[in-house]
């Protein structure tokens, strides 16, 4: 079973990346019906099956046509096949920490309220070895944060009398040779180049940092 699951998603991104090549991340890529499947390298039917499946997952975006269909990816398209580019990074590049980029800006003011409950603070010492400062550095990126899921650190989500908890993906990181975590709940309306940081120390306060400033953030 995991096998197949992991063909899929290796076909998926298999075609991510051809529809990249013809431009699909920067605009719309008209696919005729017609040349579906030479276009894309496979039967048509197969081809326009694959297509439907990546729209369901919400990696491309597909308007019908008369003459076929056109097709872009979305941030979620992207993230998934940077994830991929990164990979390669770090196969030929060895030794290249990923480093992202982001502009401090300042959040809807929740962030304090979730990592004060004391269902994920202790998942925060325990997981990643640190208290964390009650808060989280919101950081606009340029591009949407694209990271394999394997180096994420799972937090669980929990319930107390009154609601439950959603989980969230932790990611190790280092500010300023600070160490800290980019934390990604699985229930945040965020979209993806908008990433939060736990650290055990106001980022804010000890590095000077008003909104607007950029930071750069190297992945553990
Ligand atoms: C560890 C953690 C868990 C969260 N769990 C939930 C949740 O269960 N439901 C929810 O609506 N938002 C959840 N959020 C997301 C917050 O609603 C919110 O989107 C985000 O943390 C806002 O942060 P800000 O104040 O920095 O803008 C969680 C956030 C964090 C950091
Ligand atoms: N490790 C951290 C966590 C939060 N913070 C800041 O602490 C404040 C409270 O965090 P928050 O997540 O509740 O607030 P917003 O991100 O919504 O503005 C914000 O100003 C964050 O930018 C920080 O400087 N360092
Ligand atoms: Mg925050």
């Amino acid at each position: 079973m995991i096998c197949i699951l992991n063909l899929r998603d290796y076909m998926d991104v298999d075609i991510l990346k051809k529809l990249a090549l013809m431009g699909a991340m920067k605009g719309r890529v008209s696919l005729s019906s017609a040349k579906l499947g030479s276009t894309i390298g496979m039967s048509s039917q197969t081809a326009a099956r694959r297509l439907i499946r990546l729209e369901k997952q919400g990696y491309i975006t597909r308007v019908l046509t008369t003459e076929g269909q056109d097709v872009r990816i979305t941030d979620k398209g992207i993230s998934k096949l940077k994830a991929e580019y990164l990979d390669y990074k770090k196969i030929f590049e060895e030794g290249q920490r990923q480093r992202l980029k982001g502009r401090v800006t300042t959040g809807l003011g929740e962030g304090q309220y979730y990592i004060s409950l004391e269902g994920y603070r202790r998942q925060f010492v325990e997981k990643l070895g640190f208290e964390p400062y009650p808060g989280t550095l919101n950081l606009q990126l340029k591009e949407p944060f694209a990271v394999h899921d394997t180096s994420a650190i799972k937090i669980e989500g929990f319930k107390d009398s009154a609601r439950t908890f959603g989980g969230g993906k932790c990611y190790p990181v280092k500010i300023d040779g600070i160490e800290a975590a980019i934390i990604r709940p699985d229930r945040s309306s965020y979209p993806l180049n908008m990433v939060e940081v736990i650290a055990p120390v106001n980022l804010r306060e000890k590095l000077g940092l008003k909104d607007g400033d950029e930071v750069e953030v190297i992945l553990e």
